[in-house]
């Protein structure tokens, strides 16, 4: 039997350098993120029930969900973000299992879950340990300012619409320290790799 671990960490933690490290290993990842923009793409289920919940202001012109219009909404008010997680999540979470099933159905002996709100969303029964991928606040903020062209004060409502990153750290079965350098974090993610592999 294979063994599906999930992988996490907050908004700008570096979760996609580290799945990206890991999936160079060999180990196949699947991705939270990109099949909750799947599943919201026009003419799926989640995609009329935003609309219904939200209202057209929140389409581009082309039909598409303007992500930007409803992520100023959603992260400035928790009944909303709310309101859309319980559209998506079942979703992403159908989706997951499917993805996972499958890879483990190949053969796979190891699967990563990446999920960015695993603990937040109660996914957490679909993997049997956690990997959180952990940055201090200031270099959090610092780099999701960097890389998304936020204000602090945007930068600060993202955040704060997640379990703190230090709360998560306490739930992880494995921690990673994103803090410093690409290589340091390479070097941690190949030792916890190959312990994982070996315990198997
Ligand atoms: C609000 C939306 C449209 C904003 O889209 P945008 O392209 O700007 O951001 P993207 O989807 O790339 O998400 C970036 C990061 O924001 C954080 N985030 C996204 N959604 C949420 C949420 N509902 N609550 C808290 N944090 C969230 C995650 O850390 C994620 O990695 C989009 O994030 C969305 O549809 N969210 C609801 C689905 C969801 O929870 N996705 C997260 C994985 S299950
Ligand atoms: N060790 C590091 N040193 C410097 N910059 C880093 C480091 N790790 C990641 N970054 C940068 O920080 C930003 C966030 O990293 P990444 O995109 O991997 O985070 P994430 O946790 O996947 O974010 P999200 O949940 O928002 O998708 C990126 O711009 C990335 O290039």
């Amino acid at each position: 039997m294979g063994m599906v671990l999930g992988l996490t960490g907050s908004i700008a933690s570096g979760k996609s350098t580290v799945s990206k490290m890991i999936s160079e290993i060999g180990i196949p990842i699947v991705d939270a993120d990109v099949i909750a923009k799947q599943v919201v793409e026009v003419g799926q289920v989640a995609y009329q029930n935003i609309i219904d919940t939200f209202g057209t202001e929140i389409l581009l012109e082309n039909g598409e969900i303007n992500r930007p219009a409803l992520g100023a909404i959603i992260f400035h008010d928790p009944g909303r973000r709310e309101e859309l997680n319980k559209i998506v999540h079942p979703e992403v979470r159908k989706v997951m299992l499917q993805q996972s099933k499958a890879l483990l159905d190949e053969g796979h002996r190891i699967v990563i879950l990446d999920i960015p709100l695993l603990f937040e969303s109660k996914l957490t029964s679909l993997v049997e340990k956690t990997i959180v991928v952990y940055v201090d606040e200031e270099n959090q903020i610092k780099r999701l300012m960097e890389r998304n062209k936020l204000s602090e004060e945007e930068a600060m409502a993202r955040i704060k619409s997640q379990i703190p990153v230090s709360e998560k750290v306490k739930l992880a079965d494995y921690v990673i320290d994103n803090n410093g350098t690409i290589e340091h974090t390479n070097k941690q993610v190949i030792t916890l790799m190959t312990k994982i592999i070996g315990n198997k």
